[in-house]
């Protein structure tokens, strides 16, 4: 059962593997220093990880309504744009399969609702997320504003320093050059 399940998995997209770690540009910017995982490290992942990727980390994706998050998502799953806005409705999520020198590793992306009333829904899905991505609108100051309550709202449903935190500024292109 478990290998013609293995055979259904169709295989990890080739821009998402990375055969080998990139060269850090400086000590400090890098969390690992590494060529490879550890030995001991690379046998235990492969051997868990025999069928439909084991190994996931929980991004989400929070912000205002309207900043662009499900466009973000978007862009970096499936490469595309859609210019209609359509309202977040709670959360909803992808999932995005690599490989990192040689070990499967899956991305499980959760995108949630800016707008109030879904709050109480989004926020159920903090839980456990080693990585918070809190998104702003590069042409609305105020959603850079609010990003710190946003993260503070993340940061208490984990552990502390258990998630990697990110700040992303969208609709560059709208921003007009002086
Ligand atoms: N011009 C421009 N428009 C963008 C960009 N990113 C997103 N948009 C548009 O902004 C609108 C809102 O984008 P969404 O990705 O749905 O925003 P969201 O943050 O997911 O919104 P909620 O689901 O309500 O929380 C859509 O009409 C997008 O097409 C960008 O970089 N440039």
């Amino acid at each position: 059962m478990k290998s013609s399940l293995k055979h259904m998995v169709p295989p990890v997209s080739r821009d998402r593997i990375i055969s080998q770690f990139p060269k850090w540009y400086t000590p400090e910017a890098c969390l690992q220093f590494k060529e490879h995982f550890h030995a001991q490290v690379r046998t235990a992942c492969q051997q868990s990880a025999g069928t439909v990727g084991l190994k996931i980390s929980k991004v989400v994706v929070v912000g205002d309504l309207y900043v662009g998050k499900t466009s973000l998502i978007n862009r970096f799953c499936k490469d595309n744009f859609d210019r209609d806005y359509k309202a977040t409705i709670g959360v909803d999520f992808e999932i995005e399969r690599f490989e990192i020198v040689g070990i499967p590793y899956n991305l499980q992306i959760w995108d949630t609702a800016g707008q109030e009333k879904f709050k109480c829904i989004a926020s159920a899905y903090y839980r456990g997320a080693e990585v918070i991505i809190t998104v702003f609108d590069l042409a609305d100051i105020q959603t850079l504003d609010h990003t710190k309550q946003w993260l503070e709202d993340a940061l208490r449903e984990n552990e502390p320093d258990s998630s990697f935190i990110f700040l992303v500024g969208t609709k560059k292109d709208l921003v007009v050059s002086k």
